[in-house]
């Protein structure tokens, strides 16, 4: 097909049982291998819908009869088609005749279709939703005594059917609806009529009968009543008028066998259609493969309607046939003016004309026959005798008055009439369309659409015969367009079982297949050809100078066959001379002869005998298979040479990279030793140096501790010799002092003693001269008062003195200026005016002595505020402490340690100089009488003076005391 680019069919023909369903579908399974595409979407494809529809088709459509446990009773055309790349892009299923009379009449030991049988023995909830049981209770089974097959499992078929379904995209719906019509043909088989005790009309026979058509009314789903009057009645309708009539008993069963085959044809062109869209056609298809699985040639014993029209495509197969391998042949072989002789072979077309011609022919008097209603097959077998009474083809048995034979090109085939007629009839009666089309099952009503008002009212006559004939011509149009292949499937024996070769019978096949002819015409003629450009094409290659330009295409081709050197070529040119001389003598050897030629050569083809293409072919492929030879010598030498050089390349890439990976390896190695040996140095020099740093660290720590603890041993014995030193002067001032002021008080205790006894002394001299007189006493009281005064100032200035002693030592000089006073006996006015004079001094020396107070209260303030300013000195320098590393800040401590060593010392010696500034006014009152102890000015000048510097460094330390 991609080669030539042309649709191709194949034919498969041969009797009932010789293979060609067997033989169609591995022809199909061939097709589908090579023209199958990758499914990757677990959608199922194209051609294996095909395959998978085969269960539901041979369900319905298949049947044992005597000749084959499985048989086609339909005819199958399944139209592969294909897109430009030779892929398989659809496919349609067209079927042929199919036996609807074996629906309603089964002979011994045939059975009906399978899917009856396999309802029967479907599981058991099937069996009794579809009301069904043993088949041997069904009329339409039991009138054969066959109901099981060795090979075929019913109930099993039966699972396998609704799986095919399943696959062809029949749902559970619709499955369901299918198996109900079936059952409700079984139901309606069983309905029985007689006639009716009240009209002469027929009604069903008994209960049982009723109940079969009640059952078989519920599974159509259709009124019980309405069913019964369909079969059981006629409406008759006159000009303007509906008359019912009933119908007599045998026409009633009639009516309900039609019934039942309408249906179940119906049915069947359902399932047909239904897998058709499930495959789905592709109508851009480029090329078809068509294969035709088609009921080959029957001649029984008693040949029916069905017969007729089988034989009939055979003889339309048959005359396809003879057109290709002969008409045509031998046109073409007187076209191309080559040398042969007219190859007898026994034309069909008679016979077609016998059977199909218009008007005259035997289906154009069926069909005249059908449409006469008083016709019966008594009158048509008349006609058919008084018409075809000198064809050749046609024969009056002679025994028989209704029989007719037909010499048909396999064989003579003798018909019996009695049924032609009804089997023809392709009508449905209105009643029984009405009925279904208004049941509520919609798949039902779906199959007996309503029917177009013209078609309803018209009981025009649609003849089967006439439809097949159509249909048999669209199949040979469809078919002349597509280069034909025929296969001939032989039966090896009739008793269906294997090792069993029946040579009569096989010899009988192939004469009725036209084989032996095909075979007889294939030695006489030319069945290859070939134009001159296409054979020097192909096989130029035998004799290679022909394409040298010297040779046109007659000349190429013949020296092409005479190089080619075919078995009787060279004896052609002898033959063609003798034959010329001895001119038109010998027509029959002539004949012969040139049957003997092996090959012509015409005007613008070659044409070979039988065989010779082969051996052409043989040839140029044996050349082809040197040339190939030589070219795989050269194309392996090059092919071994760019191996060898790719693998010399690639070992030598490949040592390239494994050396370099090597020294690459090495390189890393010793990189790795060398970071290793640096890591090393590294980690030996850090350890080495953290080594000498912690061990100098240490070494410097120690010694600053020890030159630490050195110099604080030195310290602190200085810190011992100064503070030995202090206690040493301070005992010595203290034992001074002590001494000093038991002197002190001592010279006081004497001199108020002494001055009292001469005060007393002096009161009693003066009380005496006052007593002496008035005067006198008053002014003595005056005197006394004065004293008075006196005491309490100076008892007053006793005590302020004692106060500004207190405060400073400065005081000392102005207590020395403080005069003594002395108790002065009151004389006179004189002494009155000295003293007051005296007391003017004294209150001038208060003054000063204030003055001298608020400096010393103002120097004490400065020395507070130096104090105060040592002390933020300190926080300063403790808080500096704490930020400098622990060496200053035991550098610090040291300081602060010695700080605190001279506060406490300053501390003491505060302590230590406390009694001398209480005794301070006594010293003063010491200096004031300079002349009693020259000791005592030492003693006060001395440590004193000392003091005096140590004692600003004693108050500070007492003000930086509660900071420490
Ligand atoms: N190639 C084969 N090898 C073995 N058995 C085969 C082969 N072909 C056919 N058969 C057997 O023959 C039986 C009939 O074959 P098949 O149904 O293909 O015949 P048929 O020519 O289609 O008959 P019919 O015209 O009645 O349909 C098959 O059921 C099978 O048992």
């Amino acid at each position: 097909m991609i080669k030539e680019q042309i649709s191709q069919a194949i034919l498969v023909s041969g009797e009932s049982g010789a293979g060609k369903t067997e033989s169609t579908k591995m022809l199909m399974q061939y097709l589908a291998f090579m023209g199958g595409r990758n499914n990757n979407t677990g959608e199922r494809s194209v051609e294996q819908k095909v395959l998978e529809s085969n269960p539901v088709l041979e369900a319905f459509g298949n049947a044992k009869t005597v000749r084959n446990n499985n048989s086609s009773r339909f005819g199958k055309f399944v139209e592969i088609q294909f897109d430009g790349r030779g892929r398989i892009s659809g496919a349609a299923i067209r079927t042929y005749l199919l036996e609807r009379s074996r629906v309603c009449q089964v002979s011994d030991p045939e059975r009906n279709y399978h899917c009856f049988y396999m309802l029967c023995a479907a599981p058991p909830e099937d069996v009794e939703k579809f009301k069904v049981g043993n088949p041997r209770t069904f009329h339409y089974l039991n009138q054969s005594n066959c109901f099981e097959l060795d090979v075929l499992d019913d109930s099993k078929e039966y699972l396998e059917t609704k799986r095919a379904m399943d696959i062809v995209g029949i749902n559970q719906a619709e499955q369901e609806a299918i198996f109900r019509v079936v059952a409700a043909i079984l139901h309606l088989g069983n309905v029985e009529f007689v006639k009716g005790k009240k009209t002469d009309g027929a009604e069903p026979k008994d209960d049982k009968s009723r109940l079969h058509l009640k059952t078989a009314a519920d599974l159509f789903m259709c009124d019980e009543k309405s069913l019964e009057d369909s079969l059981s009645k006629r409406v008759i309708v006159t000009r303007g008028d509906r008359i019912t009539k009933s119908l007599d008993p045998a026409t009633a069963a009639i009516s309900r066998d039609a019934l039942a085959k309408i249906v179940y044809s119906k049915l069947f062109d359902w399932l047909v259609q239904k897998i058709n869209i499930s495959i789905g056609q592709d109508p851009e298809s480029k090329f078809l493969i068509g294969v035709l699985d088609i009921y080959g040639f029957e001649s029984f014993k008693t040949n029916s309607f069905e017969q007729f029209c089988i034989n009939l495509t055979n003889e339309k197969l048959q005359q396809h046939f003879n057109q290709h391998v002969f008409k045509m042949e031998q046109e073409e072989y007187k076209k191309e003016q080559i040398d042969w002789s007219y190859i007898e072979f026994v034309d069909n077309q008679d016979i077609l004309d016998l059977v199909e011609k218009k008007p005259g022919g035997i289906i154009a008097l069926l069909d005249e026959a059908c449409m006469f209603p008083r016709s019966t097959h008594e009158t048509f077998a008349e006609k058919l005798y008084q018409t075809f009474k000198d064809h050749k083809r046609f024969v009056k048995p002679k025994l028989s008055r209704t029989d007719f034979t037909i010499c048909h090109y396999a064989g003579d085939v003798t018909y019996q009439t009695e049924l032609f007629l009804e089997k023809n009839k392709d009508l449905v009666v209105p009643e029984h369309q009405a009925l279904l089309n208004a049941s509520k099952c919609s798949f039902v009503s779906s199959l007996f659409p309503p029917l177009p008002e013209e078609t309803s009212k018209s009981s025009k006559f649609s003849s089967i015969a006439t439809g097949f004939k159509q249909q048999l011509q669209s199949l040979l149009e469809t078919l002349n367009a597509t280069e034909p292949h025929y296969v001939r499937c032989i039966k090896p024996n009739n008793a269906l079982k294997p090792g069993i070769f029946e040579n009569n019978n096989i010899l009988q096949q192939l004469r009725c297949g036209g084989v032996m002819e095909a075979i007889r015409i294939s030695t006489a003629g030319f069945p290859s050809r070939k134009l001159f450009r296409e054979f020097i094409n192909r096989f130029s290659i035998l004799a290679p100078e022909v394409l040298n330009g010297s040779y046109n295409d007659v000349a190429a081709s013949k020296r092409i066959l005479e190089k080619s050197n075919l078995s009787g070529y060279q004896f052609l040119h002898i033959l063609h001379f003798a034959i010329i001389a001895s001119a038109m003598l010998f027509h029959r050897l002539i004949l012969w002869l040139t049957g003997l030629l092996p090959l012509q050569v015409g005007k613008t083809k070659v044409f070979l005998r039988a065989g010779q293409m082969a051996e052409l072919d043989a040839r140029r492929g044996a050349v082809l298979g040197v040339s190939a030879i030589v070219i795989q010598r050269k194309v392996r030498a090059y092919l071994s040479r760019r191996h060898f050089n790719l693998l010399r390349l690639s070992s030598i890439k490949l040592q390239a990279f494994c050396r370099g990976q090597a020294v690459r390896h090495q390189y890393a190695r010793m990189r790795r030793a060398a970071a290793c040996l640096n890591i090393q140095k590294h980690s030996r020099k850090f350890l080495a140096r953290k080594a000498y740093k912690n061990l100098y660290f240490s070494s410097v720590t120690i010694q600053a501790g020890i030159r630490g603890m050195i110099a604080r041993d030195k310290l602190l014995l200085r810190k011992q010799m100064r503070a030995v030193t202090v206690i040493q002067s301070q005992c010595r001032r203290f034992l001074a002092s002590h001494h000093y002021l038991r002197l002190k008080k001592a010279a006081i205790t004497t001199q108020c003693a002494w001055r009292g006894k001469l005060a007393r002394r002096e009161l009693r001299n003066i009380r005496m001269a006052a007593k002496e007189t008035g005067a006198l006493l008053e002014a003595n009281t005056k005197l006394e008062k004065q004293v008075e005064e006196l005491t309490w100032e100076l008892k007053k200035m006793q005590r302020e003195k004692e106060l500004l002693m207190k405060e400073g030592g400065g005081t000392k000089n102005i207590a020395g200026q403080v005069p003594i006073i002395k108790e002065v006996p009151v004389i006179d006015n004189e002494f009155m005016v000295k003293l007051t004079a005296e007391n003017e001094q004294l209150k001038a020396l208060v003054t000063s002595l204030e003055k001298k107070i608020e400096e010393t209260n103002k120097l004490s303030e400065e020395r507070l505020k130096q104090a105060s300013e040592a002390e933020m000195k300190i926080i300063e320098l403790k808080t500096a402490m704490q930020r400098f590393y622990p060496y200053f800040m035991l550098w610090l401590e040291e300081k602060i340690s010695d700080m605190e060593t001279e506060d406490k010392i300053l501390r003491q010696k505060a302590l230590l100089s406390a009694p001398s500034r209480k005794m301070s006014p006594e010293s003063s009152f010491a200096s004031s009488t300079p002349l009693q102890n020259g000791n005592h000015a030492q003693l006060n000048s001395g440590p004193s003076k000392r003091f005096g510097r140590e004692d600003s460094r004693m108050r500070r330390s007492k003000i930086e005391l509660p900071q420490v």
